[in-house]
């Protein structure tokens, strides 16, 4: 690890060299003003530029706790959890959204008027979220928007995913030691799809959270959003998807091809293919409610290549298809339900037919940068308490395959450099 100052100095060349990238590419450089782009700018995804940032990340933050000492390590995890309940009762409360996206917002006074809070209220919440850098004070007595708390309002999708964060994720987390402990979790093989999850319990609820989204269409609609942004992130982009397989040949390459995207939500992954591959047509199935959604929001320009069925995976698969396009979608169940899900499309396939599951492959610690890691332990932890299963390894999913039909085989793994997510192709042997 070297010494303090050898941390400093390695972080001082990487961000030299972004500012070198910024300044010849003519970009803007990074702020906190409400102007800021909602990423670091990289437009044409130089992989020195994205190495040299994730370098800085992690020696910044190595740096951070290296001064912070293990005490205080351990005591801002534990206010993380005041900064999650501040921002919850702000968002709930549609604060940030009196707050004009101006540089000097708006006096607390005229705040109190408009959300019917007490100055004094709004003043210790908005405070202590500015000390995490969300919202700020410009001049004495005003409250302002940063592009962290703009980036809220302006971003749908974020917003989404943030807020499922706070009002499900948040109140299943509270469940989880619970039901670790009575080691309920991991047992919902044989308890039917979903078994007991802290989200479950935390709900008292007796269903799977896809079941529990199905009859709240206001947080389904809202949970498609948060889908939205995790494509969003630079790890998830569509376009590991959408470079990632020889879509090109899928069907012969001529016209006819034909892709099943199970359990495809509003079906922007098939949208997103569609445009690039003309010769590819697909059928986005989901529940009802989802595939209605998906089906109202689909551009008219894709009316003829992108049709929706209501369906549910667990039942035998009604289309002979090419592909069978399965993301982030197994890794959402149990073993034997994964296996159960697989074993539903196989006597639908063709000989040439293929199943491509869209999955983090899990691997040890280390093998893999310290942000990509992050997000695959922080999915792992989220599997496990919203739906009662967890990440894959390579032999986990091979093991997978073969317990849904003994002729699958996992014919190939590969993960797109930059991507968090591997695309695994299965098929007959
Ligand atoms: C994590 S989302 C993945 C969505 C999409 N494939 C993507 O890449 O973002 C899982 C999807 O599975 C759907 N789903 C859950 N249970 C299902 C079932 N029994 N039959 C069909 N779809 C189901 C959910 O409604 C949801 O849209």
């Amino acid at each position: 690890m070297g010494t303090l100052t050898d941390l400093a100095a390695r972080i001082t060349q990487h961000a030299q060299l972004l500012d070198e990238h910024l300044q010849s590419n003519n970009l803007p450089s990074p702020s906190f003003s409400i102007h800021a782009p909602p990423d670091f700018p990289n437009p044409d995804k130089d992989p020195n530029v994205e190495a040299a940032r994730v370098a800085l990340i992690e020696d910044t933050q190595t740096l951070r706790n290296l001064a912070l000492g293990p005490g205080q390590v351990i005591r801002e995890v534990g206010w993380s959890i005041i900064d999650l309940s501040t921002l919850h009762t702000l968002l709930s409360l549609n604060i940030p959204h009196h707050i004009p996206l101006t540089p000097t917002g708006i006096p607390y006074p005229t705040l109190s008027t408009l959300t019917s809070l007490p100055p004094q209220t709004l003043k210790l919440l908005l405070r202590q979220s500015a000390t995490a850098g969300i919202f700020h004070e410009p001049i004495p007595n005003h409250i302002a928007h940063t592009a962290a708390s703009a980036i809220l309002l302006r971003d749908k999708p974020l917003g989404d995913w943030f807020t499922h964060h706070l009002e499900e994720v948040f109140p299943a987390g509270t469940k989880l030691a619970e039901v670790v402990g009575e080691g309920a979790a991991c047992k919902g093989e044989g308890k039917g799809p979903g078994g007991e999850s802290a989200f479950s319990r935390a709900f008292g609820i007796d269903e799977s959270f896809w079941e529990f989204l199905e009859k709240h269409p206001d947080r389904q609609r809202r949970f498609f959003g948060a889908m939205q942004a995790v494509g969003g992130d630079e790890g998830h982009d569509l376009r590991f998807v959408v470079e990632g397989y020889p879509w090109g040949g899928v069907g012969g390459g001529e016209g006819r091809g034909v892709v099943v995207d199970v359990g495809g939500s509003s079906g922007f992954v098939s949208s997103t293919l569609a445009h690039t591959y003309p010769n590819l047509h697909f059928i986005v199935q989901d529940y009802a409610h989802t595939v209605a959604s998906g089906r109202a929001q689909l551009p008219s320009s894709l009316i003829d290549r992108v049709s929706f069925m209501a369906h549910d995976f667990f039942t035998p698969q009604p289309v002979t298809a090419d592909v069978y396009l399965l993301r982030h979608v197994c890794h959402n169940w149990s073993d034997g339900d994964a296996a159960r899900i697989l074993r539903a499309i196989a006597p639908a396939m063709k000989e040439s037919s293929r199943i491509v599951l869209v999955e983090v492959v899990v691997v040890e610690p280390g093998v893999v940068g310290r942000v990509q890691e992050r997000y695959m332990r922080n999915m792992d932890v989220n599997m496990l308490q919203m739906l009662n299963t967890q990440e894959r390894g390579k032999e986990d999913w091979e093991r997978v395959v073969k317990e849904a039909d003994g002729r699958l085989r996992v014919k190939g793994i590969h993960k797109p450099e930059g991507s968090w997510d591997s695309i695994i192709e299965i098929g007959f042997e």
